[in-house]
């Protein structure tokens, strides 16, 4: 008997997951019980943490489980746990939206090619709505804990575009998942399928996952009498709890299932590391680099963080204290013996434990990613391609392993002709020439931009490396990495370069700049306050000039940074650079009508911005000039 019978339409979001879910993800569909089993065992977790301050929230019956049953008659298949179980209210919410922020946005990308898509679903994760890839009707029935029988509640639902629900009587708390099985899904009724299926993917969840295991009646055998058994609920899964037993005893299989679980993701992890830690500090982690980001990366809003239990007992989802922010992507557990258990955020926020269990776990993750990066390049490429505009941000965040965050970064650069970032800073060093003190970079608005920039030309002519920077993040990430392995960092579109030179080449520096000092004079008192300084190019080969700007001032690539943040910047003069080996720059030293010297120079002066900044404060003169100059030399 059911009262208060209410129909609801789904999220639009749930109404897309289930379309696209049934389409793309029919070439695994085993997983739907990994899935809802993993729903179960949180939910014992949750009841235990709740029953840590109220034990009578488990109404005398504390042996939490989930259990299988089947109904080949009827053509069903009950995932039943007795855990936290949930309200009315909880049941419309939970089972009729995603409560994950930026859900519409990653809808809206998705192509409608079930190939792809099915990618980028596991990036999303299906959770409870996977039961509607074999099943084409579910009854959920839940009875929260700490409430009576008549306070169940049943949601079902086909899985188009609405549910149900409804009060019902609930003897036992917890929740019941009833699969009303697809005509062509039936091999989910049988036995040893569902065993293999949980053998496969659940048994390192920390709570039983039974079967009906049927009495046998008396018989007789080699003429003795074996007497009868009785039907009794037999485990099926090992349900020890995975980061509790010891590794050598862990395969890699059980460890990637367990990360589906802890991480709710669909793919396996690129690596893993396990460490059970005692005497001052005692804890366990079991900590993970996913294969891929998920789509909520970048969201601010998205929860991020460790799964937390202390001695055992689950407390928390998503803690994340025990992560600096550049490692966000980390996933896994902690299990501490020193945190009380009545841990809350709050206490966690600023506690002596929590700190040094950070600053311990930051550097197992920092270990992890340099054997990858050590044993197998492939794999760090792809890791790297997926978080390294995350770990950009630790020279940044984490000062103390600013030294081993950099060495785990990667680069493109003037020594291969490919905008793929793979070369570390170690490499780079590895090939400086003779005399090199110093790291060359240059961050632009694109790989094209920083690898056809003039500032190049010089150091190109030389041999020396540049990394060619043109993410978001790097002129962040450049302004707070200052040096690595004692050698400075030095922008070639800022200041001095400090190229390696030789005696007689310095003296032949002095030279030029003595020589040529009236040719600078004039184009300063020509371009007045336009520019800083008039200076002879160190880096110029091809280019008549350019400009940088002086180590002192901010770069024009941060420059840009702060206005596209809608920010007041002041206003940075450039330094002017010149080639004199340059025809033009020759020509214009002949150059005997002032006015016409004038010309050229602001022309010069406007090329060289629009190379180094893309934009121009003044196009419309900077066409006029070079129209009038044009017309002048055609006559
Ligand atoms: N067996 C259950 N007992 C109690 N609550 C449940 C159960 N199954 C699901 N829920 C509730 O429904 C919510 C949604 O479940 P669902 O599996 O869709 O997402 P999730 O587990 O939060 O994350 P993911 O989608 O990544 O698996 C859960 O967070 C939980 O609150």
């Amino acid at each position: 008997m059911s009262v208060q019978q209410e129909t609801h339409g789904f999220q639009t979001e749930v109404s897309q997951l289930l379309k696209l879910m049934t389409h793309s993800l029919y070439s695994n569909k085993e997983i739907f019980l990994r899935e809802l089993v993993s729903n179960a065992a949180d939910a014992a977790d949750k009841l235990r943490y709740r029953a840590l301050s109220d034990a009578d929230l488990y109404q005398g019956d504390g042996e939490l489980r989930v259990r299988l049953s089947v109904d080949t008659d009827a053509g069903t298949l009950t995932i039943s746990d007795n855990g936290i179980g949930m309200t009315r209210d909880e049941v419309i919410e939970h089972l009729g939206t995603i409560a994950k922020s930026g859900t519409a946005d990653f809808f809206s990308q998705l192509s409608g090619d079930a190939a792809k898509d099915s990618q980028l679903i596991g990036q999303f994760g299906v959770g409870f709505y996977s039961a509607f890839i074999v099943a084409d009707k579910v009854t959920v029935r839940s009875r929260a804990a700490g409430f009576d029988a008549d306070a169940g509640v049943q949601w079902e639902s086909a899985g188009e575009g609405d549910f149900t629900v409804a009060n019902i009587e609930k003897p036992q708390r917890g929740t019941d998942i009833i699969l009303h099985l697809r005509e062509e899904e039936k091999e989910f009724l049988d036995e040893w399928r569902l065993k293999s299926i949980i053998g496969k993917y659940s048994d390192h969840i920390s709570i039983p996952v039974e079967m009906w295991q049927e009495g046998e009646p008396e018989r007789e055998e080699g003429g003795e009498t074996i007497p009868a058994t009785e039907g009794q609920w037999q485990p099926v899964n090992k349900a020890t709890a995975l980061w509790t037993r010891n590794k050598s005893d862990i395969s890699d299989e059980e460890y990637q299932e367990f990360y589906k679980h802890v991480a709710h993701d669909f793919e396996d992890p690129l690596a893993w590391a396990h460490n059970r830690v005692e005497g001052k500090q005692e804890y366990t982690s079991l900590l993970y680099i996913p294969g891929r980001a998920p789509f909520d990366l970048w969201n601010r809003e998205r929860q991020q963080g460790l799964k937390l239990y202390v001695q055992r007992v689950f407390i928390m989802d998503d803690a994340e204290q025990f992560m600096p922010q550049y490692l966000r992507f980390v996933k896994g557990l902690l299990d501490s013996n020193d945190l009380p258990l009545n841990v809350s955020r709050e206490i966690l926020q600023d506690n002596k434990v929590t700190q040094s269990l950070r600053t311990a776990l930051t550097k197992r993750v920092l270990t992890m990613l340099e054997r990858m990066a050590a044993n197998d390049a492939d794999k760090y490429q792809k890791f790297w391609g997926e978080f390294g505009n995350v770990l950009k941000e630790g020279p940044a965040e984490d000062y103390a392993n600013k030294e081993k965050i950099a060495k785990l970064l990667r680069f493109a650069s003037t020594h291969s002709d490919s905008s793929a970032e793979t070369v570390s800073l170690e490499e780079y060093l590895s090939r400086a020439i003779e005399g090199q003190e110093k790291i060359y970079y240059i961050v632009a608005d694109s790989y094209q931009a920083a690898k056809n920039s003039p500032h190049l030309e010089l150091l190109r002519k030389k041999g020396i490396e540049v990394l060619l920077m043109s993410e978001r993040i790097d002129e962040w990430l450049m302004s707070h990495l200052t040096e690595f392995d004692g050698k400075q960092f030095v922008s070639v579109t800022q200041g001095d370069l400090q190229l390696p030179e030789s005696d007689e080449e310095k003296a032949e520096a002095e030279k030029q700049a003595e020589e040529h000092q009236a040719l600078l004079s004039r184009f300063k008192a020509s371009l007045g306050d336009k520019v800083k300084e008039v200076k002879i190019s160190q880096r110029l080969t091809d280019s008549p000039s350019c400009i940088v700007t002086s180590e002192q001032d901010m770069s024009s690539q941060m420059v840009k940074m702060m206005k596209a943040m809608g920010q007041e910047v002041p206003e940075v003069k450039p330094v002017f650079e010149l080639n004199l080996e340059h025809p033009l720059v020759a020509k214009l030293e002949q150059e005997q009508d002032e006015a016409r010297f004038g010309k050229w120079a602001e022309l010069l002066l406007s090329q060289a911005m629009l190379a180094e900044r893309g934009s121009l404060e003044d196009p419309s003169q900077f066409v006029a000039q070079m129209n009038s100059l044009w017309l002048e030399l055609s006559k």
